[in-house]
């Protein structure tokens, strides 16, 4: 594929019908948001494919790797829920298996998921089973809302807030791939992301207007706010959540802040708040980390930061 994943998404967006009133959101932020009674439904679908977000050869390394790859399969699009503010309801499951799948991996990819279900109130109620060259498994998930964020509400004066911490994903996924030191919590950020579902509802309820999810990197995913608000947002590089792991893993701050500015995978999530809020969204655990103000582009101490993420057809 020539183009970058999100001019695709445009180019292809573009050959569909026109939205029918009821769409509020159509493509374009972490689900599609859909009026209906007193609320909104919430839409949502992400994949996990064999060579793109997993290798199969991981098995060998963790006995239970299936059964993680289940939980993340649904995590991660509970993570998108989340970002919207939303409550998981529903969900359907295909499943891609390979020459290679055997019945064991299914039944405790399963167990992963069903885990994930029950700790998120999260009902499974169908999907689809087919060969497939190589493994690749798929959720779609609906949610429940009365109110929701969005990417496209930041506005200048306010606040920029996240969760948790980044670039420990990425060095889980070094860690799988062989390179440096063994450490079980990276390794655990990879395999086992946890959707900051609370944290999104929580946020919502607060009158927070504007948020999102982390999977392409924290740069990418402020730019994605950014753009689709029409302003700039100005980031404080001491400010960003660094794990104790991940400085132990890369040895020094600054490759350790480049992970987390640029690794992927996170899963969490992205505010923009007014100040008035501060106090009560840092109750929820929320962390400052900049501010939004009037024109383009994400400024890391006032320099301007690369528009780059983690992009299917790059990399
Ligand atoms: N093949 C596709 N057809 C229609 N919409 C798509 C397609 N792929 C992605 N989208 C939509 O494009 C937007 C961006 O996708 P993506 O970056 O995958 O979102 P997210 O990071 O929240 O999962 C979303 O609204 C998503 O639903
Ligand atoms: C084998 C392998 N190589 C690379 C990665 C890293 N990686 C794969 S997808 C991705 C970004 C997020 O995934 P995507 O499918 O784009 O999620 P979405 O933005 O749609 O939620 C990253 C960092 C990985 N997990 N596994
Ligand atoms: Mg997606």
């Amino acid at each position: 594929m020539k183009l970058s994943e999100f001019k695709l998404i445009e180019l292809l967006a573009k050959k569909l019908p026109t939205l029918p009133p009821e769409v509020t959101v159509g493509i374009g932020d972490d689900t599609a948001v859909i009026k209906k009674d007193e609320g909104y439904l919430l839409l949502t679908s992400d994949a996990l494919v064999e060579g793109s977000h997993f290798l199969k050869e991981w098995k060998e390394k963790l006995n239970n790797f299936y059964y993680y790859l289940g939980r993340k399969l649904l995590s991660i699009s509970l993570s998108d829920i989340a970002s919207m503010g939303g409550i998981p309801e529903y969900a359907i499951v295909n499943i891609g298996l390979s020459e290679k799948t055997e019945t064991e991996e299914m039944e405790e990819l399963y167990e992963g998921l069903a885990d994930c279900c029950r700790e998120f109130s999260v009902t499974v109620v169908g999907g689809d089973t087919v060969s497939s060259k190589t493994e690749f498994f798929d959720v779609t998930l609906t949610g429940k809302c009365k109110n929701f964020m969005l990417r496209s509400e930041a506005k200048p004066g306010e606040l920029v807030a996240v969760t948790g911490t980044f670039g420990d994903s990425r060095a889980g996924l070094e860690i799988l791939k062989g390179k440096g030191k063994e450490d079980n919590y990276l390794l655990e950020r990879f395999l086992n992301p946890i959707p900051r579902v609370k944290e999104g509802v929580e946020a919502r309820n607060l009158g927070v207007k504007c948020g999102t999810d982390v999977s392409d990197g924290l740069v990418f995913n402020l730019y994605t706010i950014a753009n689709s608000s029409n302003v700039s947002i100005h980031i404080e590089g001491e400010k960003i959540p660094i794990s104790r792991e991940l400085l132990n893993f890369v040895g020094n701050s600054e490759i350790a802040l480049n992970y987390a500015l640029f690794g992927g995978e996170d899963y969490e999530l992205i505010i923009t708040l007014p100040e008035n809020l501060q106090d009560k969204v840092e109750s929820l655990g929320f962390k400052v980390i900049g501010e939004v103000k009037e024109g383009t582009g994400v400024f890391l101490d006032g320099e301007r930061l690369p528009e780059k993420g983690y992009d299917h057809f790059k990399t």
